[in-house]
């Protein structure tokens, strides 16, 4: 594996070359362990590295620390020594999400990602409003937008249709395009952005079809991989890197539980946006906590009895509320599962480090 089929080119390149005087070598982070990275280094080795001081206190937000996707400058360590990074090379593109006014909340999703392919269908998951969300995403990203109207053989042709036309009217940059997943169909329209060292990443809603989607992409090629992986034993840098696989007939496929969150997030500034008009008129109620149910001085009762507001969005953002506190549950435990994973990490990092000082105390007692 090379480091262009890992995405390197010309501009990493000449920004690299003071680094290669001080003897670091280059490599994709592509995953973030919180407390370490796990980074591929050409030749596909993956080695969990750490992140240098210089960087942590040069970066001005947590947006500028390194982030999945980054091409970094690694002072490999020796035997027993930490493998560090010295410094990130500048984003081509950036994936982020950001809460509207507070710059501080920008949150790396995928550094150097060319494409991103937003999978949705023309049934229950179309919804223009979040499209556009992601649109905004993925303009701001810098990176090119690709849309699947996905399981096109569960629909009437016309409905399929319709939605991409609708799709391809709140964008004049993203490419729209039919396909089943399942089926394989509409699929070889990818090969085209699919070229060696371009980085792709799938987002979308749960269940449009993303895996299937990626299965297909995969083809022989994931096979081949598990298979080298029974029989030897070895190569396990090639699935632990299910975060970043580099396709048999070109391109990068990154993907990780950041990237797949943004849906989530998508949803709730969605939603709220689009009951902005309501949420003015809760500022009006009487009590700050108010339930708009039956509470005494409800601005938004009010104004649905006197016809103002119609009943139905009343009730739907009733439910809105429902909604938002499920998706943050559902993030809160995420969250919490990745906080523990990464305390076990530490713990086992540093465990091995005190087993590491054991271990010189008895082969070098003379320095301690
Ligand atoms: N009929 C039909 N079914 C599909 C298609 N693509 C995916 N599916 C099915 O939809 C279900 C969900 O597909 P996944 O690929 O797991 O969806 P996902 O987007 O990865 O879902 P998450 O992992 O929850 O994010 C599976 O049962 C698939 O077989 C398609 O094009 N047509
Ligand atoms: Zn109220």
């Amino acid at each position: 594996m090379t480091l262009e089929d890992l995405g390197w080119n010309q501009e990493f390149a000449s920004e690299f070359k003071p680094f290669t005087k001080k003897g670091w070598v280059p490599a994709r982070l592509i995953r973030d362990n919180k407390i370490t990275y796990g980074a591929l280094l050409e030749g596909g080795e993956e080695l969990e590295v750490v992140m240098g001081g210089k960087v942590y206190h040069d970066a001005e937000s947590d947006a500028e620390l390194p982030a999945v996707g980054d091409w970094v400058a690694l002072d490999v360590g020796g035997e027993g020594e930490d493998t560090v990074i010295r410094a990130r090379l500048s984003r081509q593109t950036c994936f982020s999400r950001k809460a509207p006014g507070k710059s501080s909340e920008e949150q790396v999703m995928a550094a150097n990602v060319s494409i991103v392919v937003v999978v949705t269908d023309a049934g229950s998951d179309f919804n223009p409003r979040r499209m556009e969300r992601y649109f905004t995403l993925i303009e701001r990203s810098r990176a090119k937008a690709v849309v699947l109207v996905n399981k096109s053989d569960l629909f009437p042709a016309e409905l399929n249709e319709e939605a991409k036309l609708e799709i391809e009217e709140l964008s004049s940059e993203a490419d729209v395009y039919v396909t089943s997943a399942a089926k394989n169909e509409g699929l070889e329209v990818l090969k085209k952005y699919l070229e060696p060292g371009v980085s792709i990443t799938i987002v979308g809603s749960s269940g449009v079809g993303k895996s299937t989607l990626v299965n297909q992409l995969m083809g022989e090629e994931w096979q081949w991989t598990s298979e080298v992986n029974e029989l030897t034993g070895k190569g396990r840098h090639t699935t632990t890197a299910r975060e970043l696989i580099v396709l048999e007939g070109g391109g990068i496929l990154i993907d990780n539980p950041g990237i797949r969150e943004v849906q989530m997030w998508t949803d709730e500034t969605t939603l709220r946006e689009s009951f902005a008009d309501i949420e003015e008129l809760a500022s009006h109620c009487k009590f700050h906590d108010c339930k708009h149910g039956s509470d005494k001085g409800c601005a938004i009762c009010a104004a649905v009895e006197s016809g103002e507001l119609d009943e139905r969005r009343y009730e739907s953002y009733l439910k809105l509320e429902d909604e938002i506190a499920e998706l943050k549950r559902r993030r809160k435990k995420r969250q919490m599962l990745t906080e523990r994973r990464a305390k076990r990490d530490h713990k086992i990092k540093a465990r091995n480090l005190a087993d590491r000082i054991d271990h010189e105390k008895r082969e070098r007692p003379e320095r301690y």
